[in-house]
């Protein structure tokens, strides 16, 4: 069987493996993926004047767990995870993250660039962790939104990351898909056992996939803990919110 399409196409977004991240210097627990400590990020504006991001931001996610980041559309979510990616520099503050890391896009079409097949073997079994060893003939052109994100998962699994940071990856997809890609990274981690996932949405009925979840407003992170208590504490914010609007 030929099965080279999908390996191309997972393996071509495969870095160099790097190793696990120095926790010298910094002091954080081994126990935490990702820590982060009174981070600031701010953009100057053409007219000069600086514009707070991200303010005072603190917090830990244990290793091996699925992980939310949740809020307002604006809060500060995707630049926070683009800092955890290195695809931003804070301004100040501490950022520690378990090496290798790798970085899922919204739009999946943007992971295809590069053209490596090699990897055969981690790639065949990554794909079959996300469900998409069916699909080994497929141009990727041919597979729908949640069928690419799968394999853009499956592509940084193969790298052998540590921790999975996944930017909105489900926006675009209608709810099978959704559900279905929400359910691979699941898996995933619940197989690998050591893998970490942070995963930014604005949808909360997608807590109920999430070990726990960092609410943010404002550039702040308001609140971090296990899903049943933030979604709890998101649907006291709302409720609290609709009476103030009603008085
Ligand atoms: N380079 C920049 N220049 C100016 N403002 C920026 C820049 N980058 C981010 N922002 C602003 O910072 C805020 C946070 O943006 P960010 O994309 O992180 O929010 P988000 O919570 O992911 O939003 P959404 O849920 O709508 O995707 C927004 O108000 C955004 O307009």
């Amino acid at each position: 069987m030929n099965h080279s399409v999908l390996i191309r196409a997972c393996a071509s977004q495969i870095p160099p493996i790097h190793p696990i991240g120095s926790l010298k210097g910094f002091g954080v627990n081994e126990n935490f993926a990702v820590e982060v400590r009174n981070l600031n990020y701010s953009v100057v504006s053409r007219k000069g004047t600086t514009l707070p991001i991200l303010k005072d931001c603190s917090l830990r996610i244990p290793s091996g767990k699925l992980w939310m980041i949740l809020g307002p559309n604006g809060c500060g979510k995707s630049t926070l995870l683009k800092i955890l990616a290195g695809l931003l520099s804070p301004t100040s503050g501490e950022v520690y993250v378990k090496k290798p890391k790798s970085f899922v896009f919204q739009n999946p079409d943007h992971q295809f660039n590069l053209n490596h097949d090699e990897v055969k073997s981690r790639v065949l079994k990554a794909l079959d962790a996300v469900g998409m060893s069916n699909y080994l003939e497929r141009p990727v052109q041919t597979l729908s939104g949640g069928q690419k994100q799968r394999v853009a998962i499956a592509g940084a699994l193969a790298e052998a990351c540590k921790v999975l940071l996944l930017d909105e990856l489900t926006t675009f997809l209608d709810e099978d898909d959704q559900i279905g890609v929400i359910k691979a990274v699941k898996s995933s981690l619940d197989n690998s056992g050591e893998v970490t996932a942070l995963w930014v949405t604005h949808r909360l009925e997608e807590l109920e996939y999430a070990d726990g979840a960092v609410y943010m407003e404002n550039g702040r992170v308001v609140k971090n803990g296990d899903a049943i208590s933030i979604l709890n504490f998101i649907k006291a914010r709302q409720a609290s919110y609709c009476k103030q609007i009603n008085a």
